[in-house]
């Protein structure tokens, strides 16, 4: 039996700027002094330049908060080391307060005007303007500054992340320049991984400021950053002593003019470690599926009552629905007779669309454990929120009742009681057609063998990026079944090591 994973001090989790803020002042109760975190961030941003560029002009960009705190501090140990340094302050030293008016009285050379000249001749630029505390879109100086950050071709550091970023969000307010590097402090947020942000930022290191971990008790992170660690102890291998029913039946509805899709996701349901996997034909194309599959077992039906009598099975213990099953009243029913059975049921595709005009239907037939799996146009049908993609996808779990994993390069996993995993994987290859229905497939597989819905969503996503990266340029949908064994071998490897 797997029990539900508890994952909040993971290293995994994702901080919103406020609660990075709640961090920074709990780490301060606790004894490490804001003073000391600033040296130590600023020294870790110090340490990354050096290892990526060989010494060169450097021009720090220093903000009027804590951020050009740490713009300072970068600025010192560089100088310190031999760089040539020039820092520019957006505002004056008389402004800065606390711990980076300490900081800023260190550096004892004239700042150079808060101009674009003060790029000039500069081999790197430390974007030290805003971090956590942006607070508004960035206009005036800064953004003139950011503009001809953007517009020289001479690489950036961002310091927490690229100035103008909503690390809550990823959305950009005002202007952002693209980073090729951001050194960010004790936990990445989810501005980190979200799109637009994730492309602005740039390789991304995490750096130890001596924040204690237990500072996560009181602020109970409830986002994370997909990656075996969520889910990997909670795995269901196969055991010596399973047989094929303990590993479940994937129940997979066929459909009618397109058959293809539903083939690749019962062929996924397989690889994944579904100890069965049956595909419902209807009764007109059966031959189709029955020419086509091996492992998979194909039953014919007939209409909604044919289909009841395929979902009374009791061993089928995961419904998957959707692809290429058709959009219509149709579909409609057989959603509604498979979520009528209480059972894991996966939907996707044509199972989502056929109920854009009534999606209410959909969420109040929901009653057991349920897994959809939109991309923004099927989710743009049953959904009306506004918000990032965060917000909206757990907006949607709230209200639909299932775990909503919303598709895109920065897939969200939401689940109806607020968690959330945000996939960082998936390589652009794999937005190929049919990648869609292999994913169902490997969500129900895994579902099949006891997974929650919320972890055998994000184990199914993962194992979905890291096959298309294994498989690498070329993909198309049907490869991905193909290496899935390398990407588990490999999993299982790190779990032994
Ligand atoms: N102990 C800690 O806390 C540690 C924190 N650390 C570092 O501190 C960073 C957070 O620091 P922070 O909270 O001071 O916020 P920060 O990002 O510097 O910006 C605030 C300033 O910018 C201003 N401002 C905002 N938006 C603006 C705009 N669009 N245009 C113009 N101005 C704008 C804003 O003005 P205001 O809104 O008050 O008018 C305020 O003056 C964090 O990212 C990390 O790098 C590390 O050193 C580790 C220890
Ligand atoms: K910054």
């Amino acid at each position: 039996m797997i029990t539900e994973l508890k994952f909040e001090h993971s290293e995994l989790s994702l901080l919103t700027p406020t609660q990075m803020g709640d961090a920074d002042r709990a780490a301060e109760a606790a004894g490490v002094s804001g003073a000391a975190m600033m040296e130590a961030a600023g020294g870790a941003v110090a340490v990354a330049v050096g290892e990526r560029w060989q010494m060169r002009p450097v021009t720090v960009l220093c903000g009027p908060g804590n951020n050009g705190g740490d713009g300072f501090v970068v600025a010192r140990h560089l100088s310190a080391a031999g760089w040539p340094v020039k820092v520019a302050l957006l505002g004056s030293r008389e402004k800065l307060s606390g711990d980076a008016a300490r900081v800023a009285s260190m550096w004892k050379d004239e700042l150079a005007p808060f101009t674009p000249d003060s790029l000039d001749g500069a081999g790197v630029i430390v974007d030290a303007l805003f971090g956590a505390g942006l607070s508004r879109a960035l206009d005036g100086q800064a953004a003139i500054l950011v503009e001809a950050m953007k517009s020289r071709r001479v690489p950036i550091c961002a310091v927490d992340v690229p100035s103008g970023l909503d690390g809550a969000s990823g959305r950009v307010r005002g202007a952002a320049a693209p980073a090729d590097l951001t050194v960010t402090f004790f936990r990445k947020k989810p501005g980190h991984l979200l799109y637009p942000g994730r492309a602005l930022c740039g390789d991304i290191l995490v750096a130890d400021i001596g924040t204690p971990v237990s500072v996560l008790d009181a602020i109970g992170p409830n986002t994370w950053e997909n990656g075996p660690g969520l889910w990997l102890g909670g795995y269901p291998w196969p055991e010596p002593e399973s047989y094929k029913y303990k590993r479940g039946e994937v129940l997979v509805l066929g459909g009618e003019a397109i058959t293809g899709a539903s083939r690749m996701t019962a062929l996924a349901a397989s690889r994944a470690g579904a100890g069965m996997v049956t595909l419902a034909a209807p009764k007109a194309v059966w031959s189709i599926y029955a020419t086509a599959l091996t492992n998979v077992m194909v039953d014919s039906f007939e209409g909604v009552s044919g289909w009841q009598a395929l979902l009374a099975d009791k061993r089928r213990t995961v419904i998957a629905i959707g692809p290429g099953a058709g959009v219509g009243t149709l579909t409609r029913r057989y959603v509604a007779a498979a979520l009528a059975m209480k059972r894991a049921t996966v939907l996707d595709a044509d199972a989502l669309t056929s109920f854009a005009e009534a999606p209410e239907d959909l969420f109040r037939a929901i009653d057991g454990p349920c897994v959809m799996t939109p991309h923004d146009g099927e989710f743009m049908r049953l959904f009306h929120f506004e918000g990032d993609k965060l917000e909206r996808a757990r907006a949607a779990a709230r209200q639909s009742g299932a775990i909503v994993l919303l598709k895109g390069s920065d897939t969200v996993i939401a689940a109806p009681d607020g968690r959330a995993i945000i996939n960082s994987n998936a390589p652009p290859q794999l937005a190929t057609g049919g990648s869609g229905d292999v994913l169902t497939g490997f969500i129900s597989g895994l579902l099949a063998q006891g997974m929650t819905g919320f972890e055998a969503a994000a184990a199914g996503a993962w194992i979905h990026g890291a096959a298309a990266a294994e498989f690498g340029l070329g993909l198309v949908a049907e490869d991905l079944q193909g290496v899935l064994p390398r990407v588990l071998q490999k999993l299982r490897a790190q779990l032994d090591a």
